[in-house]
């Protein structure tokens, strides 16, 4: 299609396509928030030794799954002009034309107040004002600030999108508790090599659109290193929730087991890559936390099942 290729020389004068709801659900990233839901989901569940009250749940969620769409959202905003020069992002509505940025903005304030408000009167104070950081700190800090400033601008980042097993701790508790910090660190950790294996991957599509990603400042080679030795560190911090007691076996031989996978995506990516390595690994990246996450929550239900069958007999 000439289209993509049209607008790529004119990124200033935008199609006007017409809008539909496909496009506001875009904005969100919906896989994106629904994987950070599940985290927040299992952050409520192991800040509990019951199954948490099914309303608050559903407040917490909602209210968390706003703010990170209207963080998404901001993110499409202020990014335009660099969506609309790699090939990955080019079809996003704001490129296309079917949204206007006043639009965007308008929607983005919309959903993210409305998601304050639910957590503010349904959830609690800290909560909300943990969720209203972790929004800044994607939409001001990481894209309007670190992205375009150093290629460490993920690793920092990344605290905002490792935030919210510590929100859905919060929502229960009211409470910062180190074990959440715990669930924050792994998220933290698993960013890098997440997103250098696609930054690999689209290491032209970056520089074309002089974005300073790792692979870009420093070189690929280089870029494969530091995934390697992430993707070690998070094998490392990832047993930590075993050694402090906080899961049990069940979650330690999953996570060993995602992790020798993960691990062995990190090696062939560095000494062995073929056509697809580095994108492969990226999408791995997303099996592992979602399972990883899945696992501590199987792990918790089972093990004070466990308990509690020993205070039994
Ligand atoms: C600074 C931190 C992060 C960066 C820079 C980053 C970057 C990216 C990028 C560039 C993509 C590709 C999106 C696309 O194809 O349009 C992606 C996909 C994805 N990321 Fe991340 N990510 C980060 C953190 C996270 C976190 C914290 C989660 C969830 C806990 C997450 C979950 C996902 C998922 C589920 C996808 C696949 C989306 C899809 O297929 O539509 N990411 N990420
Ligand atoms: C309130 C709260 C919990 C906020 C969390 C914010 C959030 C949605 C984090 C996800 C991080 C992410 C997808 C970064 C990619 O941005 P990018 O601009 O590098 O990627 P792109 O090029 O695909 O847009």
């Amino acid at each position: 299609m000439a289209q993509p290729l049209a607008l790529e020389k004119t990124q200033t004068k935008p199609l006007h396509k017409r809008a539909s709801w496909r496009d506001y659900l875009t904005l969100t990233k919906p896989r994106v928030v629904a994987l950070l839901l599940l985290t927040a989901l299992v952050g409520m569940c192991l800040a509990s030794d019951t199954w948490v009250n099914g309303w608050l749940m559903l407040a917490a969620l909602t209210g968390i799954g706003l703010m990170a769409g209207s963080a998404a959202a901001v993110n499409h905003l202020v990014d335009r002009h660099i969506d609309a020069k790699m090939a990955r992002t080019l079809r996003r509505p704001l490129p296309q034309g079917s949204l206007s940025p006043a639009r965007v903005m308008a929607f983005a304030a919309l959903i993210g107040s409305a998601g304050f408000a639910m957590l503010m009167a349904w959830v609690n104070a800290l909560t909300a004002w943990l969720t209203l950081a972790s929004l800044v700190g994607y939409a001001v800090v990481y894209t309007m600030y670190l992205k375009r400033a150093t290629p460490q601008n993920i690793v920092i980042g990344g605290l905002a999108g490792a935030a919210p097993p510590l929100l859905g701790w919060t929502a229960v508790t009211d409470n910062i508790h180190a074990h959440a910090i715990l669930l924050v660190m792994i998220i933290f950790t698993w960013t890098p090599p997440h997103f250098w294996a696609l930054a690999v991957h689209r290491a032209k599509d970056y520089a074309k659109a002089d974005v300073p990603m790792l692979p870009v400042t420093h070189g690929i080679a280089f870029t494969k290193t530091c995934i390697l030795l992430y993707t070690l560190l998070l094998a490392i911090v990832c047993l930590l929730p075993y050694l402090v007691g906080m899961s049990g076996v069940v979650y330690l031989l999953g996570v060993t087991l995602l992790n020798c996978v993960f691990l062995g995506y990190a090696w062939k990516l560095k000494f062995a890559p073929q056509r697809k390595t580095a994108f492969n690994m990226f999408a791995f990246s997303i099996w592992h936390l979602m399972l990883l996450f899945v696992l501590l929550l199987i792990d918790h239900y089972l093990f004070s099942d466990w308990s509690a069958l020993g205070s039994v007999l």
